[in-house]
C-alpha cells in the first residue's frame, strides 16, 4: 500500500497490539472532529442517540473472540450517520446491538450502553422505537405495494380507515413509490417492482409505525448507483424530517459519498473515525493518508481498512489499524456526545388492536397471497392431471371379484398417498417463504403465534377445500368407487382430513427449516417410515420394535378410513363357488370410520399445534 511510508513516525509509538479487546488510545485528541462540527436541523427539538464501550465478544469454540471491542458513537436527528468499515469489521453487529436484535447468550458476551438523549433505554423499548430494516426484503411477494402497507398498517394502527389509508398515501407519496402503488412486490416466478422500489417498500413498512430512529443494513447493496442514490436522498428526507437515521453502506458512489452528514469508520472492531463526512478527507491526509485528489474518499477508506484475515493481519495491515486506533480517542467522543432537550422524547408503546381485528386482517392478507400463488395453483392443476389420467388408464372399472380387491386396495393407497403429500408439499414449503416475515411481525409484537397459525389455515382452507374437492370427484368417478351419495361425501371429507394432516406434518417441519429446499427435503425423511408403517405392507423384519410407528402415521388413518368406506356393506366373489368375502377381514383393521375421522381430526390439530410450539420458541429465540 503506498500509504506505508508515511506510517512509520506513528508506527514506531506503537506498543500495543492491534487484536487486543481494547481500542487504542494516545494523544492524538486535536485532530478528533468533534460533535460541534456537525450542524443539525433543529437542535431545539432534536434526538441523540449514543452508545458507549460497547464490547462483544462470542465464544467460538472455547476461543472467545472480541467482535467490537468498546465503541463509542452517536446519531443525531436531522443527521444521515452513515457506517462504513471493511467486511467483517462489525457493522452489523453493531446495529444490531443498537436496536436490540442481539443480546447476550451462553456463547457471547455484550457490555456498554444504549441512551436515548442521555437516558439508558432497554431492550424493549428499543424495539418500540427503532425501525430496522435488514439488507433482505422481507415483503409477501402477490401483494401490491399499497397492499403491503395497508395490511401493515392495519395490523399496527387501531382507528378508521380513512385513517389507515391517508397513512398508507403518505408513505407512498414520501417514498416515491406512486407510480408503482399497484404493482406486485414479486418474486423468482412473477415479476415484480425493482430492487430499489422493493428497498423503499421495505423501509415504508417500517415507517408505518412512526419510528424515532431508523436503522439500515447495507440498503443500497445489488443497487445501480442512480436508484442508490434515489434511496439516499428518500434516507436524507427522512432524516430532515426529525429522524434519526443510521445506515451501513458498502461501495457508495462519490455522490452519494458528498450527501453523507456524518460518517462512522469501524475497522476491526474499532472506531476509527466518528465525524462529518466533509472533514474526513482532512483528518485521514494529517494521519498521513491522502485519498488522491480524484479518488472517491469511499473508496480510498475502504481499500486502507481492508484487512483480509483477522487472525492473520500482514504487518501493513498492523500499522495501518494501530496508527488510526491510536489516534482515536473514544472517551473525547463519549464527553462529546450532545444531550439534547428531552421534550421530543416519547418512546412509544405498542398501540393495542384487537386479536380478533388481526385475526381478519391476517386472514384477508393470507387469503390474497394465496389466492395471486400461481406456482402452487399451476402445480396443483398438473397433478390433479397426472393423477387423473393414471387412475383412469390404470384401474377404470374395478369389478368385484378377488383382484379386484387388491387393486382396490392398491388404488385407495394410491389415492391415500396422494392426498396425504400434496397437503404436506404445500405446508412444508409454505412455512418458510413466511417464516421471516412471521418473526419480524411476531418479534415486533404485531401478533402472536396461534393467530397466525389460525388465520394461514384458515385463509388457505378454500384452496383447500376446493382442490380436494375437485380431485376427490375426479378420482371417484375415474374408478367407478362405491356409488352411493353419502359414501362419496364421506370420500371427499376424508381425501380433505388426509390433505389436512399431510399439511399438520408440513407446518411443523416448516416451521422447522428456514428454506423452502431443505423443508421438501426433511419433509420426504419424515413422511417416508409413516408411509411404509401406513397399513398396506405387512411388515415382517423388526416390526416388533418399529410397529408403534403405525400409530404416528397419518396414512394409516387416512387408508384405513377410504377403505372402511369403500367396504362396508360391499361383498366380493373371492371364491366364484364359495360364500362372499369381505375385503376388511383381510386386512384386520379395527377402527371405525368415525373413530378413523375422529382420529385424523385429532391429527391435523395436534399437528398444527405442535408447529406452533416449534414457531413460538422460534420467535423467543429471536426477542
Ligand atoms: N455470533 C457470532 N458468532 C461468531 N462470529 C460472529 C458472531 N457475530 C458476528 N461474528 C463475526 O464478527 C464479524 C463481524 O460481523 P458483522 O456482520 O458485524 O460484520 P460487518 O462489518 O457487517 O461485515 P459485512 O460488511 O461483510 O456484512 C464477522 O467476522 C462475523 O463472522
Amino acid at each position: 500500500m503506498d500509504n506505508l511510508p508515511a506510517l512509520e513516525s506513528f508506527a514506531l509509538q506503537m506498543s500495543s497490539n492491534p487484536s487486543s479487546d481494547k481500542c487504542l488510545s494516545q494523544d492524538f485528541n486535536q485532530l478528533i472532529p468533534t460533535s460541534e462540527d456537525i450542524s443539525y436541523a433543529d437542535s431545539e427539538s432534536s434526538l441523540c442517540l449514543s452508545w458507549r464501550n460497547i464490547l462483544y465478544q462470542v465464544d467460538l469454540h472455547h476461543n472467545e473472540e472480541t467482535i467490537l471491542k468498546g465503541v463509542s458513537g452517536y446519531a443525531k436527528s436531522g443527521t444521515l450517520t452513515v457506517l462504513m468499515g471493511s467486511s467483517g469489521a462489525g457493522k452489523t453487529t453493531l446495529l444490531d446491538i443498537i436496536a436490540g436484535r442481539i443480546r447476550a447468550s451462553d456463547n457471547t458476551k455484550i457490555s456498554g450502553e444504549i441512551l436515548l438523549n442521555g437516558a439508558a433505554i432497554n431492550v424493549l423499548s428499543r424495539k418500540h422505537t427503532i425501525a430496522y430494516v435488514t439488507q433482505e426484503d422481507v415483503l409477501l411477494p402477490y401483494l401490491t405495494v399499497k397492499e403491503s402497507l395497508s395490511f401493515i398498517a392495519k395490523l399496527s394502527m387501531p382507528g378508521p380507515s380513512e385513517k389507515i389509508t391517508e397513512k398508507v398515501d403518505q408513505i407512498i407519496k414520501k417514498l416515491k413509490l406512486g407510480q408503482v402503488s399497484d404493482n406486485l412486490i414479486g418474486s423468482v416466478i412473477v415479476k415484480g417492482i425493482s430492487g430499489g422500489e422493493r428497498k423503499r417498500v421495505s423501509i415504508g413498512m417500517e415507517l408505518i409505525s412512526d419510528p424515532q430512529i431508523v436503522i439500515l443494513d447495507e440498503p443500497t447493496s445489488g443497487l445501480d448507483s442512480f436508484t442508490a442514490e434515489v434511496l439516499i436522498d428518500v434516507l436524507l428526507d427522512l432524516s430532515r424530517d426529525g429522524k434519526i437515521v443510521i445506515s451501513t453502506l458498502h461501495q457508495p458512489s462519490s455522490s452519494i459519498f458528498n450527501k453523507i452528514d456524518k460518517l462512522i469508520l469501524l475497522s476491526n472492531g474499532c472506531t476509527v473515525y466518528d465525524g462529518p463526512s466533509s472533514k474526513s478527507r482532512k483528518y485521514f491526509s494529517k494521519l498521513g493518508f491522502s485519498c488522491p485528489k480524484l479518488t472517491n474518499p469511499a473508496d480510498y477508506y475502504m481499500n486502507l481498512l481492508h484487512i483480509i484475515d483477522r487472525k492473520n493481519m500482514t504487518e501493513e495491515e498492523k500499522n495501518i489499524l494501530n496508527t488510526l486506533t491510536s489516534v482515536y480517542e473514544t472517551k473525547d467522543i463519549i464527553q462529546n456526545i450532545p444531550i439534547p432537550s428531552s421534550n421530543s422524547l416519547a418512546i412509544k408503546s405498542p398501540q393495542k388492536i384487537s386479536n380478533f381485528r388481526k385475526f381478519c386482517i391476517l386472514c384477508d392478507r393470507g387469503f390474497i397471497n394465496a389466492r395471486r400463488n400461481p406456482g402452487a395453483l399451476i402445480a396443483w392443476l398438473m397433478l390433479l392431471i397426472v393423477i387423473w389420467v393414471l387412475t383412469d388408464l390404470l384401474f377404470h372399472d374395478l369389478g368385484n371379484d378377488f383382484h379386484s380387491i387388491q387393486n382396490i386396495n392398491g388404488v385407495l393407497y394410491f389415492i391415500t398417498m396422494n392426498a396425504i403429500m400434496s397437503g404436506n408439499a404445500y405446508s412444508a414449503m409454505g412455512i418458510p417463504s413466511e417464516r421471516p416475515i412471521y418473526l419480524k411481525e411476531y418479534n415486533k409484537g404485531i401478533y402472536g403465534t396461534f393467530i397466525y397459525i389460525l388465520a394461514k389455515l384458515i385463509s388457505e382452507l378454500p384452496f383447500h377445500l376446493l382442490g380436494a374437492a375437485m380431485t376427490a370427484l375426479m378420482l371417484y368417478f375415474a374408478l367407478d368407487l362405491n356409488l352411493n351419495a353419502g359414501k362419496f361425501f364421506i370420500f371427499c371429507l376424508i381425501f380433505f382430513l388426509g390433505h389436512q394432516m399431510g399439511g399438520g406434518l408440513g407446518y411443523i417441519v416448516g416451521a422447522m427449516c428456514k428454506t423452502q429446499e431443505i423443508a421438501l427435503a426433511i419433509s420426504q425423511i419424515f413422511v417416508a417410515p409413516l408411509n411404509a408403517y401406513g397399513g398396506m405392507i405387512s411388515m415382517s423384519r423388526l416390526n416388533y420394535i418399529f410397529s408403534w410407528i403405525t400409530y404416528f402415521s397419518p396414512f394409516y388413518y387416512t387408508f384405513q378410513a377410504f377403505t372402511v368406506n369403500q367396504y362396508t356393506d360391499m361383498n366380493f366373489n373371492c371364491d366364484p363357488n364359495g360364500p362372499k368375502c369381505d375385503p376388511l377381514d383381510d386386512l384386520e383393521f379395527d377402527f371405525s370410520i368415525e373413530m378413523c375421522i375422529m382420529a385424523i381430526i385429532i391429527y391435523a390439530i395436534l399437528t398444527r399445534l405442535i408447529s406452533l410450539i416449534v414457531l413460538k420458541i422460534l420467535g423467543a429465540k429471536q426477542k
